[in-house]
């Protein structure tokens, strides 16, 4: 679905907004990262003014991170709790079986603990991150240790991939871990997330992949018709 960015930009608050709904005193929260994460940090900013107490909550990025501090959010570390109740985030693709494809921003590794450490995860979309296959849209992004980089590309090119370290304004991109982004693009199409995922992790040097598999709970998309709640 094409959308007038603006359009796209009001569902991806609705859809943050509502989650933003969700979040109950005493809840210790996981913040993800990006355009429609930013609308949940921002309404859960709101909430919290409005009386709102929560244990604290987790960014998964030093974006969300600077955010979440600039709105009032109290923030607290993995280390000091490491079991959330509830993680929001959005994505860059989402299938019908709620697999997810991240890391667009080059947040996917941190988005993975933190999610993983959830009770709960919550996505967060507009109708345009809905597709039928993972890899439909978007590269399949795998954070790696800068040592060592060039034998994980040769692996990952015999997996099939047509794979690129990720540079952002004509330089190399850095993750927040001090890591590089390569991303993978499997032109014959990906049939199993799941088994790619697994075969990615077998590679020495890679710390983690964009691919969330049967990680997320539920999906919230804002849309022309109001919101969506998948499943
Ligand atoms: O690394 C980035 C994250 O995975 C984002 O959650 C994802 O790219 C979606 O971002 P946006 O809401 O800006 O489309």
């Amino acid at each position: 679905m094409t959308a007038h960015t603006s359009e796209q930009d009001n569902w991806k608050k609705a859809a943050g907004e509502a989650a933003a709904q969700l979040v109950q005193d005493g809840m210790l929260i996981g913040l993800g990262t990006g355009s429609t994460a930013n609308y949940f940090i921002q309404a859960l900013g709101l909430r919290l003014q409005a009386g709102l107490q929560i244990a604290g909550a987790v960014p998964s990025s030093n974006a969300s991170h600077d955010l979440a501090a600039q709105v009032g959010i109290p923030l607290t570390t993995l280390d000091a709790h490491p079991e959330l109740d509830l993680y929001i985030d959005g994505a860059d693709e989402i299938d019908p079986e709620l697999r997810l494809l991240k890391g667009a921003g080059g947040a996917l590794v941190r988005e993975k603990i933190v999610a993983s450490s959830a009770q709960r995860f919550i996505v967060i979309a507009d109708p345009s991150k809905q597709v039928s296959h993972l890899g439909q849209n978007f590269p399949v992004p795998v954070e790696v240790t800068p040592f060592g980089v060039s034998p994980v590309l040769k692996h990952l090119q015999a997996l099939g991939a047509s794979a690129q370290i990720r540079v952002k304004n004509g330089s190399t991109f850095i993750s927040d871990n001090s890591n590089l982004i390569v991303d993978c693009r499997f032109p014959q199409g990906i049939s199993d997330p799941s088994s790619l995922d697994a075969r990615i992790h077998q590679i020495v040097g890679v710390v983690e992949t964009g691919l969330f598999i049967h990680m997320a709970s539920q999906v919230i998309i804002g849309g022309p018709n109001g919101l969506q709640y998948l499943p």
